[in-house]
């Protein structure tokens, strides 16, 4: 049976495959080597290709002599054809878990195991605004720093932040925009976290910087946003709805809904599908439990009836693949550094995830989605971009 898989996977690879097996047998001929060294490893990857695959990768039972992008753009040709969407039987667990009123607390695990790893591990890698989300690049031969830094301007452009705007930022990371928003323009901005290595983070900039009338920071879940019993016009979230999971957003929109003036503008952005699909079982169990990529049709689905009306669209789906190329060779020049803190599985699960992800911006599995609404009907905004989309070739 292995036979057949790693024939299907090997058609699909550029150069094919040549897989060495346990027992010593090597199938195909193919430039991309690949040498299975765990007999249990096959057992599990003819189980759930997967996650079977996945599991071995991180310990190590799995070594891709070639190009590692190269095999999974293979594989996730594959997967898309043969995988079943076991998300229904997830989300049906959490469902219960919100009933007996623990989802909250279990989200805040959930999303603290991956944000709290240590700002020394996220500072290796990400630009030095510690933006944890897609950046905008224009141009081939810019940096990570510049690019995340036009991605910022860019959304602030299409909220359209004057003076006297009040700022909020649901999912706020380290603070890059509620830190940077101020010293551009006259605005409060608060932000809100479930981290509480990022929380300490912004709190110790803002002392350092001066900002106490200007910026504030919560370690606070969105649902708890009405608490603070204040209403927001501009409102962004970015990165962060990713984690609100499957039959959520309509929770996540309704908080949203109550703490917006109206007339506001509320940008979302977020990896997306086009339509529901298949989600990442590896992803969801080793680097973002209880995470979901909604579809563009749920986020809609998820607005009906509320006070908001879609303004504008964007996707920059290579724009994460780029992204994502340059956190992984940041990630790979400090090899060593992780190796030594966090062990060579935990190097191997991280290689994996931003490999995967990349590659599953370049197949179009995922995208990156930016919507704008407005509450209630707004009919002046510009009706121009200022960009052109780059070509393929920036994005490499
Ligand atoms: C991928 S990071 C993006 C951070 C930041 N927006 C950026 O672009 O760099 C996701 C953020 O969402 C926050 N988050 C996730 N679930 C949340 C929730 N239920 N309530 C509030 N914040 C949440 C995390 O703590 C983290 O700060």
């Amino acid at each position: 049976m292995i036979d057949a898989l790693i024939e299907e996977v090997s058609k699909r690879t550029e150069g094919g495959l040549c897989v060495e097996l346990p027992d010593g047998r090597a199938i195909g001929n193919g430039t991309c080597r690949v040498r299975i060294k765990d007999s249990k490893a096959v057992r599990n990857i003819l189980r759930n290709p997967e996650m079977g695959f996945g599991e071995a990768y991180m310990k190590g039972d799995i070594e891709i002599n070639g190009d590692l992008e190269r095999f999974l753009i293979a594989c996730v040709s594959y997967l898309k054809e043969k995988e079943s969407d076991k998300s229904f039987r997830n989300s049906l667990i959490r469902n219960i878990l919100k009933v007996l009123g623990f989802l909250k607390f279990v989200e805040g695990k959930e999303v603290r195991k991956h944000y709290d790893l240590g700002n020394d591990f996220y500072s290796l890698w990400l630009d030095s605004s510690m933006t944890y989300s897609c950046a905008f690049f224009s141009s081939k031969d810019q940096s990570l720093e510049e690019a995340q830094a036009e991605k910022r301007s860019i959304i602030y452009e299409k909220l359209q932040l004057t003076d006297g705007d009040k700022l909020l930022d649901i999912g706020c990371g380290w603070g890059s925009i509620i830190l940077e928003v101020p010293k551009l323009y006259n605005i409060q901005t608060v932000g809100i976290t479930l981290s509480k290595n990022q929380y300490e983070y912004i709190k110790s900039k803002i002392e350092r910087e001066g900002l106490q009338d200007k910026v504030r920071v919560y370690l606070m879940h969105y649902e708890d946003l009405p608490s603070l019993g204040e209403k927001f016009n501009k409102v962004v979230s970015v990165g962060m709805f990713e984690h609100v999971g499957k039959g959520r957003h309509r929770t996540f929109f309704k908080v949203v809904d109550r703490i917006m003036d109206d007339g506001g503008l509320f940008l979302l952005h977020t990896i997306g599908k086009v339509l529901p699909e298949t989600q990442s079982q590896w992803i969801r169990k080793y680097i973002f439990p209880g995470g979901y990529i909604p579809a563009l049709t749920e986020i809609l689905q998820a607005t009906k009836g509320l006070g908001f009306n879609l303004i504008d669209i964007d996707n920059w789906r290579l724009h994460y693949y780029r992204t994502l190329k340059e956190w992984r060779k940041r990630f790979y020049q400090h090899r060593e550094k992780v190796i030594q803190k966090y062990g060579e599985e935990f190097f191997r699960m991280w290689e994996l995830y931003l490999t995967s992800s990349a590659v599953s911006f370049l197949t179009a599995s995922n995208h990156l989605f930016q919507l704008l609404f407005s509450k209630g009907v707004v009919n002046d905004y510009p009706i121009m971009k200022r960009y052109f989309l780059p070509a393929y070739e920036v994005l490499k």
